[in-house]
């Protein structure tokens, strides 16, 4: 395992420095025919511009911008952000290998990445004025969080807390504007290591977690309950939560999509108004620690990480990354054959990890051969569809 470390400036890791894929990896997952990038490139991103746009009363300004962000996506070369972004140097930085080429050539991961980025810098989001702060996704992500649940299982019935942190991932808003709509049915897990997460926080302690957190509402609810269970329990000495910065992804979640959660449960009858309390107080003495660091929001695989992050994993007991994306991160987002052990890809991750996540996208490692052969036996569009889960992790 190697670990470079930037020489000061930019606290963010060097895309060419960071810990080393394992050798003979295959190439990153790009946007060629019947890769999910294309289809998220040429549907889902375009009808994303156009929802925020005619969801919101923007000016000429905001409306032009988005306007010219849609045609260069579609035909145009990317550019870099604009003057006084910012976070333009690192950008620029980083981006050197791809602005001026087609958004096609640019691989999925760092593109999607970009287009965040680019969508606030559309709507004034990092420009003092009107608009400043405004998350263009509220709007869904309020939407979904009035019409959740919340179910707080009985105490002492901790199994059903990493199934339901991992389905909750299906509440991804970025499905709102895929061509064939959301994820509807379970179609089951294809590896569950559910009991090694458990005996990994059973073996002794004082545990520290981490929570990688994805999406804002059912989902972000369902982990705070598994956080509340790890803290109440004293499982956890512990937990970090890591949010993401500013808006991304449409539904990750944010400090204010935090709050908003826990002022939802605290508005629930019961156990959940409990939960709430005891999570804010725990905030309160630092039990429960909030990141939002801006590696949360970089278009780099976790091998690209800043020392801060790496050092601060290192000290976990065990982290848990949630979701699609983080897995895409935490894996590399790379053409793996599926039965590829998931502790070879992940073995340069400065800690115990696991990852809850449902299927969304190509990448998948860890599967056994059995199960990848009557999933793609079956036909369906098992990889991206949302219907399967899992639950892997490495000690
Ligand atoms: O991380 P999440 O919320 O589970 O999923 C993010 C996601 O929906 O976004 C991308 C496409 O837009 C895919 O990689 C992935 O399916």
């Amino acid at each position: 395992m190697t670990r470079g470390v930037g020489p000061g400036g930019d606290p963010l890791e060097s895309p060419s420095r960071g810990f080393a894929p394992p050798s003979g990896e295959p190439e990153p997952l790009g946007n060629g025919p019947g890769d999910y990038g294309r289809r998220v490139l040429r549907e889902r991103t375009p009808t994303l511009i156009t929802e925020v746009r005619d969801r919101h009363p923007y000016g000429p300004e905001q409306r032009r911008a988005l306007d010219a962000l849609l045609e260069e996506i579609a035909s145009g070369t990317m550019r870099p952000l604009g003057e006084g972004a910012p976070d333009r140097a690192r950008w620029d930085h980083w981006g050197a290998a791809y602005f001026g080429r087609p958004w096609a050539d640019v691989p999925f991961l760092w593109w999607e990445s970009y287009f965040y980025r680019r969508l606030l810098e559309a709507v004034g989001f990092f420009t003092p004025g009107p608009w400043f702060w405004v998350d263009p996704f509220e709007y869904w992500k309020s939407a979904e969080l009035r019409d959740a649940t919340v179910a707080v299982p009985a105490a002492g019935e901790r199994q059903a807390l990493l199934p339901a942190s991992l389905w909750g991932n299906q509440a991804d808003l970025g499905f709102l504007f895929g061509a064939a709509g959301g994820p509807d049915a379970s179609g089951g897990l294809v590896a569950d290591d559910g009991a090694l997460v458990w005996s990994a926080l059973d073996a002794g302690g004082p545990n520290h977690v981490g929570v990688v957190a994805d999406n804002a509402g059912r989902e972000l609810l369902a982990d705070l309950l598994l956080i509340d269970h790890l803290l109440r329990t004293g499982l956890a000495a512990t937990v970090t939560l890591h949010l993401k910065p500013h808006p991304y992804y449409v539904s990750d979640a944010t400090t204010a999509d935090l709050v908003a959660c826990l002022r939802r449960l605290a508005a629930a009858d019961g156990e959940a108004a409990a939960v709430e309390r005891r999570l804010s107080e725990a905030i309160g003495t630092g039990r429960l620690r909030l990141r939002a660091h801006a590696f949360s929001c970089a278009p780099w695989s976790y091998h690209h990480m800043p020392a801060d992050l790496a050092e601060e994993f290192g000290d976990l007991t065990l982290t848990i990354m949630k979701g699609d994306l983080n897995y895409r991160r935490l894996v590399g987002d790379r053409a793996w054959p599926p039965t590829t052990p998931f502790a070879e890809v992940t073995a340069y991750f400065p800690g115990p990890v696991a990852a809850l996540r449902t299927l969304k996208s190509d990448v998948v490692t860890g599967l056994d051969a059995a199960t990848l052969s009557s999933l793609e036996a079956s036909g369906g569009d098992w990889r991206t569809g949302g219907a399967h889960g899992l639950i892997q992790v490495r000690r």
